[in-house]
């Protein structure tokens, strides 16, 4: 990955300048966490993690970075020097990706030098929130897709190449099984898969003469786009007797891929015809806007559909475009003893959760049936008779008592310097260890529409500790 340690608020360089400059010796502790999730979902699949690990191993600044904040007329020389030789010594712990992640949540702590901790925001910000949303689009689309596989095809309708990029890299921990995009798929060992354009069907004199020569060129491949000019009348029967051709000298059709009309009828309408013609095993695809809902729509109105391609609606999260993960001071050392710390505001909803956490997922007792999450202070051990407090402030009935129950951590050290503490899996890993977590919730929180909100409590020593540091503020 490029060295992303210029991609930052100014303002990040300012603190870290001014923090040399006054309290150069203090630590920082530095959570990341959403407080909303996407689409009116219960749940984000987090992810970037390998992104964020690669950015803060390659945190350096060259020369003309250097030359560049120098010519800015802000910063002291003490502290370019400092930022010519940066050498990363924070430590990092973090849920790993692929994990659901609800609200509040420390999905990544940071904690070293105050002034490196402060420089590192706005990258880790982009990085997380980027891929976390793509990647939580993904698994609402593969969901409703269920066992069918979906085909990433957005690279052309991203935010610029990096999202296309990455996105693709989301949206397999999200639950796809392929990509159009040869740049991603190169880099993260995705499989790179596709069909054909309009423009091989115009470019040849008629429809028939495009799929034989495809078929020529891809002979075990080939999967024609048959919506052209008309699909029942004219795609499909083109289909079938170029398939034909293929059967009688050895190969085995593959499919068609259908991009506009009422995917539903021309779907039945093809299999019919595919059917008929001695072709069961050819699949159908279907692309043109696809997103959950529609593809939802389809299922249910029973459209015989094998894959779905998907670009746009998936890799920007058209529904929902925004991510809103923060990067929140959690403690700060004074003389060398960390000291908690919380941001106060005006709305209850939005003051954070102080000092150094652990976050655990509660299972009842035995199963792998997870109940809920508590997030504890790092120090504490939690026994099985837990007084817990709804972790949102303005939830009802906060108080509660859990008992029964085992409780698995889900943050684990991740960096340590630059040493790495912990595996970054491959994308299909990732995706294997999130469906496999997914299947832990319960279905009511899994599904699309209006889910269950999964619950989140903080332990009665972390609200207290809270509730002294708003006290503190007169709060
Ligand atoms: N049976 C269906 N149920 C629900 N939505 C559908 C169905 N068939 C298609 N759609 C979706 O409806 C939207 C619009 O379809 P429409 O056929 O109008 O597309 P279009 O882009 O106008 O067509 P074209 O690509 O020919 O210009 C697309 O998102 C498409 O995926
Ligand atoms: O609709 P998406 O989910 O983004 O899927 C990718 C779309 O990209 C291609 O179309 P293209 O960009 O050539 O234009 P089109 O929309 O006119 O088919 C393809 O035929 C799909 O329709
Ligand atoms: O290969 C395809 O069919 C494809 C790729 C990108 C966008 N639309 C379709």
């Amino acid at each position: 990955m490029d060295n992303l340690s210029m991609l930052t608020d100014l303002y990040e360089l300012s603190m870290a300048n001014g923090y040399q400059q006054t309290i150069p010796d203090e630590e920082g502790v530095f959570d990341v966490f959403f407080r909303k999730v996407p689409d009116k979902g219960s749940f984000v699949v987090v992810a970037g993690l390998q992104q964020v690990v690669e950015g803060l191993r390659n945190f350096h600044f060259d020369q003309s970075d250097i030359n560049y904040l120098r010519s800015l007329g802000l910063f002291k020389e003490d502290f370019l020097d400092y930022l010519k030789n940066f050498h990363f010594d924070c430590q990092v712990s973090a849920i790993p990706e692929g994990t659901p992640v609800f609200p509040r949540e420390p999905l990544l702590t940071i904690r070293g030098p105050l002034l490196q901790t402060q420089l590192f925001e706005t990258m880790v910000l982009n990085l997380m929130n980027h891929q976390s949303l793509i990647a939580t689009k993904a698994r609402r689309i593969t969901y409703a897709a269920g066992k069918r596989p979906v085909m990433e095809f957005g690279a052309r309708r991203a935010q610029g190449p990096s999202s296309a990029t990455y996105g693709a890299r989301a949206a397999v921990i999200g639950g796809c099984s392929s990509t159009s995009n040869v740049l991603a798929a190169k880099k993260f060992g995705i499989p790179a898969a596709g069909t054909m354009a309009h423009a091989w069907i115009e470019a040849f004199p008629d429809e028939l003469t495009a799929f034989e020569k495809w078929a020529d060129v891809y002979p075990d491949t080939a999967a024609l786009l048959v919506d052209t000019y008309d699909v029942l009348k004219s795609g499909v029967p083109n289909a079938i007797k170029v398939f034909k051709k293929l059967k009688a000298s050895g190969h085995k059709p593959v499919g068609i891929r259908i991009d506009s009309g009422d995917i539903t009828q021309l779907a039945r309408g093809a299999r019919k015809l595919l059917d008929d013609a001695g072709f069961p095993e050819v699949k159908i695809t279907a692309s043109n806007a696809l997103d959950e809902h529609v593809v939802m729509s389809l299922l249910n109105e029973g459209a015989p559909l094998d894959n779905f391609g998907i670009g746009e609606n998936l890799i920007t999260s058209a529904s929902s475009p925004v991510l809103s993960g923060v990067y929140k001071l959690a403690a700060v050392s004074d003389g060398g003893k960390l000291v908690p710390k919380i941001k106060v505001s005006a709305s209850r909803e939005k003051v954070t959760l102080p000092g150094l956490k652990q976050v655990y997922r509660l299972y009842h007792h035995g199963t792998k049936r997870a109940f809920a999450d508590v997030i504890a202070l790092k120090d504490e051990t939690l026994n099985d008779q837990l007084d817990v407090v709804k972790a949102n402030p303005l939830a009802t009935k906060r108080d509660q008592f859990l008992t029964d129950f085992d409780a698995v951590p889900l943050q684990e050290a991740v960096l340590d310097g630059e040493k790495l503490k912990a595996d970054l899996p491959d994308v299909f890993e990732i995706q294997k260890h999130s469906k496999a977590l997914l299947s832990e919730l319960p279905s009511t929180t899994q599904r699309l529409v209006n889910p269950d909100e999964f619950p989140v409590y903080v332990t009665h020593a972390l609200d207290q500790m809270q509730e002294k540091l708003l006290e503190a503020q007169g709060k």
